[in-house]
């Protein structure tokens, strides 16, 4: 039998999915898995009748792959990559492509490309974004490591990504990390949006006292605008109108309210806090997160703290899309995306990373799970201009600010009254009316902490470092 031009380990919900598309763009394939039934189990359902062999062994693998290798690890983050690295590398050969597909810590990549690459080995750290259908039908894959390495994938990777009208949705990202960190910061935007669908939903449902159905009618009108045309918004739609098969009624109603979390949004939060880039919605979603897993105190707490009952305040008109409930969720996506796009222009000067922001929207447009319309206003707002210190300065995303400012603080303040929790939404308000401050009141943490430290101040009226002893 011909040597397989691809090699996956992996094969669990991606695994299986981006081999079954790589098999149908040309690729033949091997695929190699820990547990080897599984492999027996894919080979005999969907990877049967296909140019897809199995190996039992990592020997077996190794030997049925052309050289130079490529092989794809789509396997769990952490030190399973690792313990997959040092189980392989003795079967190697001088220019052989380790990529690891699955969402690592843009650290560990940047030290596992350093380890491989002096071994004359390649490795590309590649995000991978769309879910199961996803790396089915096309992905959106965002490749990190040397520009060599990225060469010999390039051709495979370029077949295989989601197409949009103006490429393919994968692109050589830059060195040692970036690729992890990109889509690191992918998902903490895509964090933000489902915070913020979930906070419409809740106004919706305690302040509207609207049904699932009611609430998917409103979505897929959203979803029709070219402010919020997008797959997560498309997806919500379906999730609000899916019954439970049991009694027919909302599916959404019967889960448990706390949700998981793998890690992204928080490197994307710690990063963010290192690097000094402002990013409060997307924080306010990660602590959304975290509130919600402290379900037994939230309990016992309802109990004890007693806030308003909830009042009714005007969220708009189902006929008019809730014009002032859709500006909240307009600018809190927009600031979602601004916050995401910032922290990529920050850390790509810190880590020499030479990111290219428009391709990065461009290659966002199409297979992955925070694409969107909007990417396309992104992708034009970059070109115009390469060194945009924020989104919403662009003139088409200050517009939009503009126009629907007092629709987001009409919401956030009925939301307070109500004692409705929006933290998404009032984490945008405050980070725009933050940013469209000139003066902010830190002149007066600049006299406290003087006043206690003798951290010194600058003035604004006359140049220099200054002290005053503010006490006795
Ligand atoms: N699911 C999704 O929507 C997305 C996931 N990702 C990322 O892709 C990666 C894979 O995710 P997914 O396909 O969902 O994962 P699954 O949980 O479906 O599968 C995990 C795979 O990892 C293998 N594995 C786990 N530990 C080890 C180990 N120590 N050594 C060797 N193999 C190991 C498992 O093998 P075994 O069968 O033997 O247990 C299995 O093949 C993860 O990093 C994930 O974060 C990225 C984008 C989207
Ligand atoms: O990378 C993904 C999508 O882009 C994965 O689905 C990831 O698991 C999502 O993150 P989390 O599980 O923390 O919500």
């Amino acid at each position: 039998m011909s040597k397989a031009h691809f090699g996956l380990i992996g094969l669990g919900v991606m695994g299986e999915n981006l081999v079954l598309n790589a098999e149908r763009n040309g690729f033949s394939s091997v695929v190699y898995n820990r547990t080897y039934a599984k492999t027996e189990e894919f080979l005999k359902g969907l990877g049967s009748d296909k140019a897809i062999q199995g190996a039992k062994d990592l020997q077996d693998f190794v030997d049925k792959l052309e050289r130079p290798r490529r092989i794809l690890m789509m396997i769990k983050a952490g030190s399973a990559i690792d313990a997959v690295i040092e189980q392989i590398s003795p079967y190697l050969q001088e220019g052989d492509l380790l990529i690891d597909g699955g969402n690592s810590e843009f650290r560990d990549t940047e030290r596992r490309v350093a380890e491989l690459e002096s071994k004359s080995f390649g490795y590309i750290g590649m995000g991978v974004s769309g879910g199961a259908k996803g790396a089915l039908e096309g992905p959106s894959m965002m490749p990190g490591g040397t520009k060599t390495s990225y060469e010999a994938i390039e051709s495979l990777v370029c077949k295989m990504a989601a197409q949009v009208e103006d490429g393919p949705c994968v692109t050589y990202i830059g060195p040692g990390g970036s690729g992890h960190f990109v889509k690191t910061v992918h998902n903490g935007i895509e964090y933000g949006i489902e915070q913020i669908l979930a906070e419409a939903y809740d106004l919706m449902k305690r302040v509207g006292g609207m049904t699932g159905t009611q609430m998917a009618d409103v979505l897929a009108q959203w979803n029709a605008t070219e402010e919020l045309s997008s797959y997560l918004v498309e997806i919500t739609e379906v999730c609000l109108r899916t019954k439970d098969p049991d009694d027919g009624s909302d599916l959404v109603e019967k889960i448990m309210d706390q949700a998981g979390q793998k890690g992204t949004g928080l490197w994307t939060v710690v990063s963010a806090l290192e690097l000094g880039a402002s990013v409060p919605t997307i924080y306010a979603s990660l602590n959304g997160r975290v509130m919600s897993s402290m379900k037994p105190q939230r309990i016992t707490a309802e109990q004890i703290l007693h806030g308003s009952a909830i009042k009714p305040f005007d969220l708009g008109s189902s006929a008019d899309g809730m014009a002032p409930l859709m500006d909240a969720v307009v600018l809190s996506c927009m600031a979602s995306y601004a916050q995401g796009m910032e922290l990529l222009r920050i850390a790509s000067a810190e880590y020499n990373y030479n990111l290219h922001l428009p391709s990065i929207a461009q290659i966002w447009k199409g297979g992955c799970i925070i694409r969107s319309r909007l990417l396309k206003r992104i992708q034009d707002a970059f070109n115009a201009d390469p060194q945009l210190s924020n989104l919403l300065i662009d003139p088409w995303f200050a517009e939009q600010v503009n126009r629907r400012l007092p629709g987001l603080a009409k919401v956030v303040a009925g939301a307070a009254e109500a004692g409705i929790p929006v933290p998404c939404f009032s984490s945008t308000l405050d980070y725009i009316n933050s940013y469209r401050t000139a003066r902010l009141p830190q002149n007066l943490v600049q006299a406290m902490r003087d006043c206690f430290g003798s951290h010194t101040y600058q003035r604004v009226d006359k140049e220099g470092t200054f002290h005053t002893e503010w006490l006795d």
